[in-house]
């Protein structure tokens, strides 16, 4: 087995934890953004979080949201990690960091060269970074297209601080874009769902399977 750190974004039902418990993930995502098919309200998220098991990791999305908001979901939903997924600035992250005392992982959009400079600023002030591919100009949602960016772009980067592959990944291609790029955490939020919002316990299993064996080593039968 190899030591690759999963996180399912996403999740919205006791039955979503249970499966990414189950297949062994290390973070389950509860997203705060109505217009996503996968938002939660604080009072949803709290009942998932305090059903998920000692040692799965908590996290927050959420999207350039302000201190009010943050302080509402802090105080009710137990949390191991605050996820940025907006257009925070490095000032913003640390400031987020400094009020809650939370890890904080900052996601960055990726779509050519000229996007990793931002990574480099966030690093500075962020405890991970997640890099995604970059929202299509017309996208509804900053995140959890389903979306992949040319994953030469951070093969074997390394930066001040841990990073998370995300962007449509899938159970088919996540062991590939592991090999490539040697990324040490992976993200999947539609990749793993059967329709928009809708987790399949298979594909997260599968997700989550297919991430610890990069080299894309099987057991026989
Ligand atoms: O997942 C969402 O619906 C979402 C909505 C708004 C902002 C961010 C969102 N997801 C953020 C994530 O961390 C996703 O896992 C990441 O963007 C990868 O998504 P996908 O390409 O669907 O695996």
């Amino acid at each position: 087995m190899t030591d690759i750190r999963v996180k399912i974004c996403g999740l919205r039902t006791e039955a979503d934890v249970a499966a990414v418990a189950a297949a062994g993930a290390h973070y389950a995502g509860f997203v705060f953004f109505p217009k996503s098919p996968r938002h939660v309200t604080i009072a949803e998220a709290r009942t998932l979080a305090l059903a998920a098991p000692v040692g799965l990791a908590k996290v927050a999305l959420t999207v350039d949201a302000d201190d009010a908001l943050l302080d509402a979901i802090t105080e009710s939903v137990p949390l191991d990690m605050m996820q940025l997924h907006g257009y925070e600035s490095p000032d913003r992250v640390a400031e987020v960091r400094a009020r809650y005392g939370l890890p904080v992982m900052k996601a960055v959009g990726v779509a050519d060269e000229g996007d990793l400079a931002a990574i480099f600023d966030y690093a500075t002030v962020a405890d991970q970074l997640l890099i995604d591919a970059k929202p299509p100009r017309n996208a509804d949602l900053p995140g959890g297209n389903g979306l992949s960016f040319d994953w030469r772009l951070v093969a074997q980067r390394r930066w001040l601080r841990p990073w998370m592959l995300a962007g449509g990944l899938t159970p088919d291609n996540v062991a590939e874009a592991i090999r490539l790029t040697n990324a040490r955490q992976v993200d999947v939020s539609s990749g793993v769902e059967s329709a928009p919002g809708q987790k399949d316990p298979a594909r997260i299993a599968a997700f989550t399977r297919a991430a610890q064996r990069p080299s894309g080593f099987r057991m026989p039968g």
